[in-house]
């Protein structure tokens, strides 16, 4: 029997999974195929596309403002189509321009099946939230951003859940506005506007943490958690008890991978042979790209190539 019921698109699901405040929406960071795969098989019912890992493993570079609008949009729609009934926040950095190129983003994220995405108010050559130095665009142009990005969602009719970040905790814009209260005031305006969700960039120690919840209320907040930056580690479930309602892991995947890679290179490099612990073989590593249901679609219409 054929079935056409209409499937629930992942900012729906993203949206419901919101409205239960007792609930926090936990993210993987993933930022490729594989990695999505691989989070996508230990049952995340969320993964969150790194902006970082995106500009790491699609152009080789650190996470400077290189990717462009079209290098993200890629990569997010190849993530969320991979499982769309998995919602997935990705990174939108600064919104790749003016209001008319952040509309055009949000619109594309929403074609793409983005169930929501973060517009951050760093200056066109951005930096990772952890590092120093960063530079603001005005309260004025964040707040362009902001709108454009919302009646962007709102003329898409896809519910894409915008998420208005703000670097000011670790940032200063050219005035010298920065610090604590000015990404309180920001985030405030943000969800004036009409935001979804309020993300808080690089929260200094846990006491900040709960000083961000009791300010910014009745609006959900994420926790960006990246070992080794500015926040300490928070589990989920602290997470959870504190009151934040989204937590990315952005670079939990890198932090895997990198490693591994160096480990595996430099045995080859050293041994002349691959490591001994490498005992996958290619249908195992196929099968993590969905081998198996790739060629059982293709008998299942008649084709004979993978019998
Ligand atoms: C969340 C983030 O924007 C990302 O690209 O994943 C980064 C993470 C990182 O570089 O550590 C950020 O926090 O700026």
């Amino acid at each position: 029997m054929n079935s056409h019921a209409e499937p629930i698109s992942g900012a729906k699901r993203l949206r419901q999974m919101l409205s239960d405040p007792s609930k926090t929406v936990v993210a993987p960071g993933v930022y490729d195929g594989i990695s999505t795969r691989v989070a996508l098989a230990q049952g995340f019912d969320c993964l969150y596309m790194t902006g970082a890992g995106t500009s790491m493993s699609r152009l080789g570079m650190a996470d400077l403002g290189l990717t462009t609008f079209t290098d993200m949009h890629q990569n997010a729609s190849m993530i969320a189509g991979i499982n769309p009934s998995v919602p997935v926040i990705a990174d939108a950095d600064t919104g790749y321009g003016g209001p008319i190129n952040v509309a055009n983003t949000v619109k594309a994220y929403a074609r793409a099946g983005v169930a929501g995405m973060h517009i951050e108010d760093q200056v066109q050559e951005k930096r990772c939230g952890h590092l120093s130095g960063k530079l603001l665009v005005s309260r004025e142009v964040y707040a362009n951003r902001l709108r454009a990005a919302c009646k962007a969602r709102d003329e898409s009719g896809s519910g894409i859940v915008i998420i208005a970040r703000t670097d000011a905790r670790a940032g200063k814009d050219t005035e010298g506005n920065g610090g604590f209260d000015e990404a309180v005031e920001r985030l405030k305006t943000a969800a004036e506007i009409g935001v979804d969700a309020l993300f808080f960039e690089a929260i200094q120690d846990a006491e900040e943490c709960k000083e961000v919840i009791k300010r910014l209320p009745n609006i959900p907040v994420l926790l960006n958690m990246v070992p080794g930056g500015r926040t300490p580690i928070i589990t989920n479930d602290e997470a959870n008890k504190i009151g934040f309602r989204i937590i990315i892991w952005p670079t939990m995947g890198l932090e895997a991978v990198v490693p591994a890679l160096e480990g595996a290179y430099s045995a080859l490099k050293k041994s002349g042979k691959a490591p001994e612990e490498q005992k996958m073989g290619p249908g195992a590593l196929f099968e993590v790209c969905g081998l198996k249901d790739l060629m059982a679609f293709d008998e299942s219409v008649g084709g004979k190539a993978y019998k």
